[in-house]
């Protein structure tokens, strides 16, 4: 059995109390590892060790140096990119195909931008008039933070973790990492990579463990800490931002979503479906910015569902292995049966299923996993806890509307303002809807496509601040500003 330890001051170490929890493969239940839960000695020790490291060499290291280290990083994961990818797949069930071309790639990409991006950043000067006449100069200079705690979701857990990992060390901060619960492979993996490319010991610390009265709650409640990422549920977002008041961090949040799909009756349908299929059901439907409620106009509605439908059932679960796969299970039994409960929500309140709506038969070695169908609706009310609520898993609502008013406030009409993708021909159109949606993120024919020096970050409940490109700064460093008298 493989054993997943603690990462603290570039050591692998055991939890003092000897508590242990299971990594389990959704695909088909099988626990895959054993790993060791962080207590609050360890979450106290990671962060005394970010806190030695930014008084140690990493505190002072040029710029260049530190840039060609992340380089080193990204060189290191790609160096090992199959056991990065059979990590990952195995944590998640997820298809290798997916893993190979989004996960993984992007995880090494993420130190290699945003070492490029920072040492080319300029930061502001003021020269100001004085009554002697000699006037002074205003200069600001860029300081990391400080320890940055970074709480990752499950989702796309390399991914999510290097996105803000990347831009932390970047700019000179250590970091400690509580990777979720649920896919605590490739955190560790990393550390092996921080060790291999020498980042100084402290730099990169990973605790292990669960969220309230555990790692998660420990690192975010710490004192010795000086900001907090996360990437996770909107509620969780709440209980870390009463963490963060108590000890005056700042927080930087991306939350969940309830996004949406706009298809004008111009739209390239064939682009149109091939996106949205991708927007609902990649990731088994569990991307932050996945799409969930679908609106058509109406002249393309009955053509737009049936085609959607077609490529739902041509979707091939498996074993991620397999070279034909390209739909996993969800993340556990307990999200499993999350989003089951919102299918049987749809079947209480009448809606059509277009297809799917329960759990498939599956062969003898996968009968264990948490398999869901990919699931269509029509015919539900706005007003639907299936229309208002994330739930996080292969389905969609598709709803029929006729003026671009009323499909603007349907998209808009929810607490959550992350993402949406906007569909059409008409280029006047695609500039006059997009920028009325209240999101973060708007794709026009396309979804996903990330350019990594964007501003990214959710609207409303689905976050707070914005990461990506120089945004991110305003979160990893702060800048103080130099007053010269002359
Ligand atoms: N990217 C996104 O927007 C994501 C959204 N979700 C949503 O969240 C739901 C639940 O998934 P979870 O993994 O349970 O998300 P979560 O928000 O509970 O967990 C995300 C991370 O936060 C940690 N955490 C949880 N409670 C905490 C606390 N009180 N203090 C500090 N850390 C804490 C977890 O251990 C994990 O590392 C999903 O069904 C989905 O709807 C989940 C993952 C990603
Ligand atoms: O940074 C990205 O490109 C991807 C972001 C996806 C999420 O944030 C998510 O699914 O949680």
């Amino acid at each position: 059995m493989r054993e997943i330890k603690n990462f603290i001051n570039g050591q692998f170490v055991l939890s003092e109390s000897g508590r242990t929890f299971d990594d389990v493969n959704p695909a088909n239940g099988e626990v895959i590892a054993r790993v060791h839960e962080a207590g609050q000695e360890e979450v106290d020790q990671a962060v005394a060790a970010a806190n030695a490291a930014m008084n140690g060499p990493w505190g002072t290291m040029a710029v260049a140096e530190r840039m060609k280290l992340l380089q080193k990083v990204a060189d290191g994961v790609m160096a090992r990119f199959d056991e990065f990818v059979e990590a990952e797949c195995l944590d998640t069930g997820k298809p290798k195909s997916l893993a190979s071309h989004i996960d993984i790639p992007r995880g090494a990409a993420n130190f290699q931008v945003f070492a490029d991006l920072v040492k080319n950043i300029p930061t502001e000067s003021f020269h100001m008039d004085t009554p002697d006449g000699l006037g002074a100069h205003n200069y600001a200079v860029r300081k990391p933070r400080g320890v940055i705690a970074v709480v990752a979701p499950w989702n796309l857990p390399l991914l999510l973790m290097t996105w803000k990992v990347g831009p932390a060390l970047a700019c000179g901060n250590a970091v400690v990492v509580k990777p979720s619960e649920e896919t605590p492979h490739t955190a560790t993996l990393l550390a092996e990579v921080m060790n291999e490319a020498g980042i100084p010991e402290g730099v990169y610390n990973v605790v292990h463990g669960f969220g309230p009265d555990s790692a998660g709650e420990f690192l975010t409640r710490h004192p010795g800490i000086n900001g907090i990422t996360f990437t996770g549920e909107s509620k969780t977002g709440t209980a870390i931002m009463k963490a963060a008041s108590e000890c005056l961090v700042p927080v930087s949040f991306e939350l969940g979503g309830k996004n949406a799909a706009v298809v004008f009756a111009d739209a390239d349908i064939d682009k149109a479906i091939e996106g949205t299929m991708r927007s609902v059901f990649a990731n088994c439907g569990q991307v932050c910015l996945g799409t969930e409620r679908v609106y058509v106009e109406r002249p393309l509605f009955d053509e737009f569902v049936k085609r959607l439908k077609e490529g739902a059932e041509s979707l091939r679960m498996g074993w991620w292995q397999d070279e034909n796969v390209n739909f996993g299970p969800v993340i556990s039994q307990e999200h499993r049966q999350k989003v089951l409960s919102y299918y049987e929500v749809a079947r209480k309140d009448g809606a059509n299923i277009v297809t799917g709506g329960g759990v498939p038969e599956m062969p003898a070695n996968l009968s264990e996993g948490a398999w869901v169908e990919p699931t269509i609706w029509t015919g539900l009310g706005e007003d639907s806890a299936v229309v208002q609520e994330e739930i996080f898993g292969p389905c969609c609502h598709i709803a029929p509307f006729d003026s671009e008013e009323e499909v603007i406030s349907l998209v808009n009409d929810t607490p959550y303002g992350l993402a949406a993708a906007v569909w059409t021909e008409n280029l006047s159109r695609a500039h006059r809807v997009a920028p009325k949606l209240e999101v973060g993120l708007c794709w026009v024919n396309s979804w996903f496509l990330r350019d990594l020096r964007t501003p990214f970050g959710g609207s409303k409940q689905s976050g707070i601040g914005r990461e990506g490109g120089v945004h991110g700064l305003e979160f990893y460093s702060e800048l103080s500003n130099i007053c010269i008298k002359l």
